[in-house]
């Protein structure tokens, strides 16, 4: 067990990426009493390959993430050793992988096929340690929305909420009001399943709690 003054010396504290864009991730991981030394959002090509299946998109797309992120994290001293995290959040209905809606026909096309049906969530994470190891976790969550009033789409598409979010809605959101049943990780649906990041970290020696005493 690490003595109180390991615990509490910041400066011996291992450094964390988070390779994202996404103000969600940040704040799961914030949530989670863990606060990233630096963002590193990597911008890679989402379009799918042919014949690829949704579960291997999403762990080749956080893969790749993690990958851009430690190109530019080892060029810096300051980040030369740290822990890079990265996820992909991929929203299937059957066998078709619904897009990351940015304009309001897309979200429009998303709610018709999720309404009164059940989708799956997929989101697979990343994380590559200081020695270079790389480690994956692939999480899917099942959902099933109510069937959709005409008033209840019209509204949620004006919201704008369901902007860069993928399948077109943010359950952390309105649209947390359409969901009937889920099972599996809440927060893998909003896009970093904590259990498994944080699992995945503490197995290669991040200090998840470090900072847990001060979080009252
Ligand atoms: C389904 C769903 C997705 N989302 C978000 C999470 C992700 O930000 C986004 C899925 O797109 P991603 O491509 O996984 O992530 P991103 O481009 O937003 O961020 P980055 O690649 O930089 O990490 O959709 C929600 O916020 N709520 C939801 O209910």
């Amino acid at each position: 067990m690490a003595s109180s003054s390991e615990v509490s010396n910041p400066s011996a504290r291992s450094k964390l990426v988070l390779a994202s864009a996404s103000p969600r991730r940040l704040a799961l991981l914030q949530q989670a009493g863990i606060e990233p030394d630096a963002l590193l959002p990597a911008d890679v090509d989402e379009t799918p390959l042919k014949n690829e299946s949704a579960k291997e998109l999403a762990k080749r797309l956080a893969r790749s993430k993690a990958e851009v992120a430690r190109r530019v994290a080892r060029t810096r001293e300051d980040l030369a050793n740290s822990y890079i995290l990265s996820a992909d959040t991929v929203v299937v209905v059957g066998k078709r992988v619904l897009p990351k809606a940015e304009v309001a026909d897309e979200a429009a096309g998303c709610l018709r096929l999720l309404s009164g049906r059940q989708h799956r969530v997929y989101t697979s994470v990343c994380l590559i340690t200081p020695k270079d190891t790389i480690r994956e976790r692939f999480v899917e969550t099942r959902v099933r929305f109510k069937r959709l009033s005409r008033d209840e789409f019209e509204r949620y598409i004006a919201s704008g909420e369901w902007r860069g979010k993928a399948g077109g809605y943010a359950i952390q959101g309105l649209a947390g009001t359409f969901v009937v049943k889920l099972v599996g990780s809440y927060t893998n649906v909003v896009g970093l399943p904590l259990y498994e990041s944080v699992a995945l970290l503490d197995g290669e020696g991040y200090p998840v709690r470090s900072s847990w005493l001060d979080a009252a």
